[in-house]
């Protein structure tokens, strides 16, 4: 038997379908997490032999975005055996709309009424009446708790052995067009959502609520706040919890670390061959590895946030800027999602039906700080500033100006177009996040990171170990490092990143390698200075990170332009797949790919210049190159956006000669 989970966004499927199944599928408190089908097996103490099949969210069967129609046609296409058709009880009425459509199919279905627990204190359903009007089971439930799944998969078993599902909406069909039949179904909805719903009064939390919401969404608090809960994420997690489990982890490593160099030695192992597996393979997985308890502690904060609804606030903050830059509140979701991998944030862009909503979307959720940018940012803002956490809070905040400056001159190139953003950005209740879950998306990201840290970092680290070895006569370079292959392939870049500030071939390999992943950067970083030991945690306690300054030997502004270009120059090469994928479309890809570049260098640019400037009055390195530079690119831009006006005139004049 084949179960299929339906519903409006948000509704609780995917959680019904983890409650289900066993499974770990992404839940968040918003519209649009699952963007494509997923399938397992229901657990055998429910039912033998039953597959469950969870689906994006969709508003109408008639789809908007390309991921409503992946639930379409699975229910028209693929035929489940039943359909438990997902209710958010506390949005009866909206909800109908689609459960109507559904029955129309004739596949027998169940309603699951979710979220009852929530429901209960804000209206009351008769159940019995609404059975009756849809002429099908309704079984209330709250998926989060896994109550009520027994007797739901009872009359899910049920209707499916009877397989009789009457179609109680046959009048519809008279209606000759379809805007007609939604009119008519709006009204037969909001006939049946009356007769079977009572609502109670505002409840009291929904008030605090309100006025929470109040304080909260007004610009300038909601963004203190932001930055405040993003520098307090930084401090637990890289100045106690994280750094304390950094600590004894980094500790373990460097004691096999320790004792493998040692036994190499005392059996004459090549120099060269142990110093490759300790300093080159161990020292670096050590270097990025000592970074996971962070990450781990930091998702598990954000994650906090993120269930309680608080970011989706942060959303609304942004949304009336977003409509500014022709993008719609929808694009927020991306971006939230992006902040633990651009990957997936990249792929729900699926949810935004305008294409070019969603091609702008795509381009601009990479700027988002992503879980292997985070140790980029804590060894830099660790390494160079005294008032790091706050550094930390305000780069996340750099990110999102970008974004909008970025939309900005990505409208401006493109020309508006004159879409309507009728969207509203559905506000997520308030509530306690759950631990469990934010545990559990913790133990994942930490899984995932750990797993890359052992696999992709590893091999990065021996080719730039090796590479940073030999020759080009394959010779052994021994302390002259800058006669190996990896300063000669990577000095070439050092050039370009003088007016940057950081013209190092060291700096420049890391930069190049963060293409692979961006964790390589700290990886490379560890190995071409052989410094893992600057990079372990003990040192953020040293008087701010003084061994890696010296090693580096930039200042603390160069320091904040290569952490700017790492993070906002394009993504890694998975992420940028999925842009491909997401983008479809050559043009756009390329010229995303290089206005990413052109973004990243430029932020990293200015910031070194200016920067370099006002702290230490005097002029930066390049400071020629980078005032050519900066004339050129606004040159640059300025054609583009010219040329788009004019092309813009041209189509407008050719339409008018046309219809005369
Ligand atoms: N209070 C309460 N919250 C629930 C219940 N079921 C789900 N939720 C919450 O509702 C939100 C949405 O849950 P999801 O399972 O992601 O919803 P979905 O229908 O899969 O959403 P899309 O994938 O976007 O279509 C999450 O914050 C859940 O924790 C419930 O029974 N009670
Ligand atoms: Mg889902």
């Amino acid at each position: 038997m084949k179960i299929a989970l339906a519903g409006n966004p948000n509704s609780g499927k995917t959680t019904l379908y983890n409650a289900l199944t066993g499974s770990n599928e992404h839940v968040a408190n918003w519209s649009g997490v699952t963007v494509d089908k997923r399938e397992a097996t229901l657990k055998e103490r429910l039912a033998k032999d039953v597959t469950v099949v969870d689906l994006p969210g969709a508003y109408s069967i008639r789809p908007y975005t390309s991921e409503e129609s992946i639930t379409r046609d699975f229910v028209k296409e693929e035929g489940p055996d039943v359909i438990i058709n997902v209710v958010d009880a506390t949005n009866l009425n909206r909800s109908l709309f689609f459960t109507t459509q559904l029955l129309e199919l004739g596949i027998p279905l169940v309603v699951a009424l979710n979220k009852s627990d929530l429901a209960a204190t804000k209206t009351e359903i008769d159940i019995e009446k609404l059975e009756e009007e849809l002429k099908c089971p309704i079984v209330e439930i709250v998926a989060l708790k896994g109550k009520g799944l027994d007797v739901l998969i009872e009359n899910a078993k049920k209707v499916s052995e009877e397989n009789t599902q009457e179609n109680a909406f046959t009048s519809l069909a008279t209606f000759t067009t379809i805007d007609k039949q939604d009119l008519e179904r709006y009204r037969i909805v909001n006939d049946i959502a009356e007769k079977v719903e009572t609502k109670k009064e505002m409840a009291k939390t929904s008030a605090l609520q309100e006025t929470i919401d109040h304080y909260v969404t007004n610009p300038f608090i909601g963004i203190l706040l932001f930055v405040g809960i993003m520098a307090l994420a930084f401090q637990l997690s890289i100045n106690t919890v994280g750094l304390f489990i950094a600590d004894s982890l980094v500790a373990f490593i460097e004691g096999i670390q320790g004792s493998i160099a040692d036994s190499l030695a005392g059996a004459g192992t090549n120099e060269f061959l142990s110093a490759l597996l300790t300093d080159g393979i161990i020292g670096g997985f050590a270097a990025v590895i000592g970074f996971l308890p962070l990450i781990m502690v930091l998702m598990f904060i954000l994650s906090l946030v993120e269930d309680s609804g608080f970011l989706a606030r942060i959303a609304m903050i942004f949304d009336p800027l977003f409509k500014k830059i022709g993008l719609s509140g929808k694009s927020i979701i991306p971006m939230i999602v992006g902040y633990g991998c651009a990957i997936p944030g990249v792929m729900s862009t699926r949810t935004i039906k305008n294409e070019k909503q969603r091609r702008m979307t795509t381009l601009l959720t990479p700027f988002v700080p992503c879980g292997a940018k985070a140790p980029i940012i804590a060894l830099f803002v660790g390494a160079f500033f005294n008032e790091s956490a706050l550094v930390f809070g305000i780069t996340y905040l750099v990110a999102f100006l970008l974004i909008i400056l970025v939309g900005l001159l990505i409208k401006a190139i493109t020309g508006a177009d004159d879409v309507k953003n009728y969207f509203i950005v559905e506000l997520p209740e308030y509530r306690l996040p759950s631990v469990k879950r934010s545990f559990l998306k913790m133990m994942d990201t930490g899984k995932e990171f750990a797993i890359r840290a052992g696999t992709i970092i590893v091999l990065a680290n021996t080719v730039v170990f090796l590479m940073g070895s030999f020759d080009f006569n394959l010779r052994l370079v021994g302390d002259s490092v800058d006669n190996s292959i990896l300063a000669a392939v990577a000095s070439p870049f050092a050039l370009l990143l003088i007016p940057l500030g950081i013209g190092v071939w060291q700096l420049a390999a890391a930069a190049v390698t963060g293409f692979i992943a961006k964790e390589e950067v700290v990886g490379t970083l560890a190995v071409v200075y052989a410094m893992s030991s600057a990079i372990n945690v003990e040192e953020f306690e040293l008087t701010n990170g003084f061994i890696l300054r010296e090693t580096m030997g930039i200042t603390a502004v160069a320091a904040l332009a290569f952490m700017f270009f790492n993070l906002f120059t394009p993504p890694c090469f998975a992420a940028i797949g999925a842009m491909k994928a997401e983008l479809k479309s050559r043009k756009w890809l390329v010229n995303g790919i290089i206005l990413q570049f052109g973004v990243g260098y430029l932020v990293a640019m200015v910031v070194y210049q200016i920067g370099t400037i006002i702290t230490y009055g005097e002029l930066g390195e390049g400071f020629v190159a980078s005032l050519v530079i900066l004339a050129a690119t606004i040159v640059y831009f300025s054609f583009l956006i010219k040329t788009s006006k004019e092309k813009k005139t041209l189509t407008y004049s050719n339409k008018v000669a046309f219809e005369k």
